[in-house]
């Protein structure tokens, strides 16, 4: 299996502050990671580090076969524009754009012209080929974060990040975008790195990889909700 991202004796301090004590992970191409542990933990942290958007203390982030130590900021931009993608919990949509030029964007801030039938393919993957002329105001915020994900996914990225992508949604809404997620994975091998609290979200991964004190505190492959909870719970209650 190839790696998509490794993450080598990851560390990362804020002033006196130990964000990340030593994370070493890989992630396999094609694979969907949940990322989950208690508040504080350091699992945005860890995120951030992996997408490039953070720079560690030490350590090493590997990002499809580029390490990113001594990258200058713009080769870290360019890295992260064409190999990326993010899909965050507040949808960052732009407002004043249709959910089609909003999908277009990655392509034209990397200087590629977008072709028409490839947005609408990408938004009928999303479910959304009748809203391609919609604002974000006009669409629920399950739609919004389906045209996050189809902006995410346009440039067919190494790796998709998510952050809480989820968090802003009620249940059933929530499931669809996961079930999207899930199935991005599925048929286009789509590697996805995601941050959740939610169990049943972590539970449509392969594997959760539980973090405490900006460390790897276990990990489980193919496990249900329940199963998770349970770990969770233990690891919120201080052991391992
Ligand atoms: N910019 C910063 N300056 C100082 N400390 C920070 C900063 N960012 C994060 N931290 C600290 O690093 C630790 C890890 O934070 P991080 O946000 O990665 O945790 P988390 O697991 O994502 O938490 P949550 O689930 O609450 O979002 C925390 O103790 C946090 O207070």
């Amino acid at each position: 299996m190839s790696t998509t991202v490794r993450l080598a004796n990851l560390q990362k301090t804020y002033q006196q502050v130990t964000a990340l004590a030593g994370v070493d992970l890989d992630f396999h191409r094609g694979t969907f990671t949940a990322i989950m542990g208690p508040s504080g933990s350091g699992k945005s942290t860890l995120l951030q580090c992996a997408a490039g958007l953070d720079e560690p203390t030490s350590g090493s982030v590997t990002l499809a076969g580029v390490e990113l130590a001594g990258l200058s900021e713009h080769r870290r931009t360019l890295l992260r524009r064409e190999r990326v993608g993010f899909v965050f919990q507040a949808f960052n949509l732009v407002a004043s754009l249709t959910a089609a030029q909003n999908v277009e964007l990655p392509l034209r801030l990397a200087g590629r012209r977008p072709k028409a039938d490839r947005i609408l393919a990408v938004l009928t993957e999303v479910g959304l080929s009748d809203r391609a002329q919609h604002r974000p105001a006009e669409l629920s915020g399950g739609q919004q974060q389906r045209v996050a994900i189809a902006r995410a996914l346009i440039t067919r990225p190494d790796v998709l990040f998510a952050d809480e992508p989820t968090g802003a949604l009620d249940t059933t809404t929530s499931r669809e975008v996961l079930g999207l997620l899930r199935r991005s994975v599925d048929a286009y091998g789509q590697t996805i790195i995601m941050v959740t609290h939610d169990p049943v979200a972590a539970a449509y991964a392969d594997r959760v990889i539980f973090l405490a004190d900006g460390q790897v505190a276990g990990e489980l492959s193919g496990a249900d909700a329940e199963q998770i909870a349970t770990r969770m719970t233990r690891l919120e209650a201080g052991a391992r």
